[in-house]
């Protein structure tokens, strides 16, 4: 990291947890896809118009609370990987401003030690009641129809951002890319927004923006550099 460098924002997505086993988001043409499997290993492939919507969750909470029970569940089988923890030591380490901002809903940056931690679409961990918005830890002895602790109301939704609805946080994120003199981009095909606008506000302020990536993304010609290969190689490689 040179030296004229104070001011620092990560973007992370499903390719920085990809090698700790959570699976990517799949585009097929126009089509977007959560890859989950059943209990023999069959890979089942979720539309994410039929389980990431506000229109999927009124439509059938069941198959929208099993899906994210699915993936919640799986937490406890997989680990950070030398990528996570690599951001974690830079987050300890580094004196200037520093965020993560992640796209994931895992909860692997906090595990491997990030503090400077944003998760912009949610976390798979956190209930949201729909009535109130108040947020809590979830936790497995919530029965669907429990009620929020605060309001009472059995409204309880898993706290994630569906498509169509605001990323939290968001004037916070401007603020640091504002300021940022470094943007870096870590395993994210910037097929979703605002967080594929990222670069432009970062490079607007006179940030320089690096982007790693197992392969190009729909965004790389808008970095000053991209960087290919595995994140658990790249991501050591930029910050130790
Ligand atoms: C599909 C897309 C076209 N649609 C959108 O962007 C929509 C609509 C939209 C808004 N503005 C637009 C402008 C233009 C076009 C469309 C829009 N955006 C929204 O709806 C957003 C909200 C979007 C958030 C939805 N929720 C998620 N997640 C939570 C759920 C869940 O996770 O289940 S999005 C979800 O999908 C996205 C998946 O993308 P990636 O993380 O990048 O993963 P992907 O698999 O695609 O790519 C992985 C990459 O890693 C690389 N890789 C793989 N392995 C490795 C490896 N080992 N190492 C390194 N790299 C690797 C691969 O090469 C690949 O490039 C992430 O953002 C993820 O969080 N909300 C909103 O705009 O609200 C409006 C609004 C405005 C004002 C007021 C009120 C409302």
């Amino acid at each position: 990291m040179t030296h004229n460098i104070q001011n620092i924002v990560i973007l992370t997505g499903a390719g920085i947890s990809a090698e700790s086993g959570i699976s990517t988001f799949r585009t097929k043409g126009a089509v977007s896809y959560w890859e989950t499997a059943d209990e023999s290993g069959v890979p089942i492939l979720h539309r994410v118009e039929d389980v990431c919507t506000p229109e999927a969750l009124a439509r059938d909470a069941v198959l929208v609370h099993r899906f994210y029970d699915e993936r919640r569940a799986r937490l406890a089988q997989v680990s950070p990987n030398a990528a996570h923890q690599a951001l974690a030591r830079l987050d300890a380490r580094w004196a200037g401003d520093l965020l993560i901002v992640t796209q994931n809903v895992d909860d692997l940056h906090e595990r491997a030690g990030a503090k400077r931690l944003l998760h912009m679409h949610g976390e798979l961990k956190s209930a949201l009641c729909a009535a109130c918005g108040e947020a809590a830890p979830w936790s497995d002895a919530l029965p669907p129809a429990s009620a929020c602790a605060k309001c009472n109301e059995p409204r309880l939704r898993p706290d994630i951002v569906f498509f169509g609805e605001m990323p939290y946080q968001m004037d916070r994120i401007y603020d640091a890319l504002e300021n940022a003199d470094l943007f870096v981009s870590i395993g994210t095909s910037g097929a979703v927004y605002p967080a594929a606008g990222f670069v432009q506000t970062a490079r607007a302020a006179g940030a320089r923006a690096i982007e790693l990536n197992l392969e190009p993304s729909a965004g790389s010609a808008l970095f000053d550099e991209t960087r290919l290969g595995p994140a658990t190689r790249l991501v050591p490689d930029l910050v130790d």
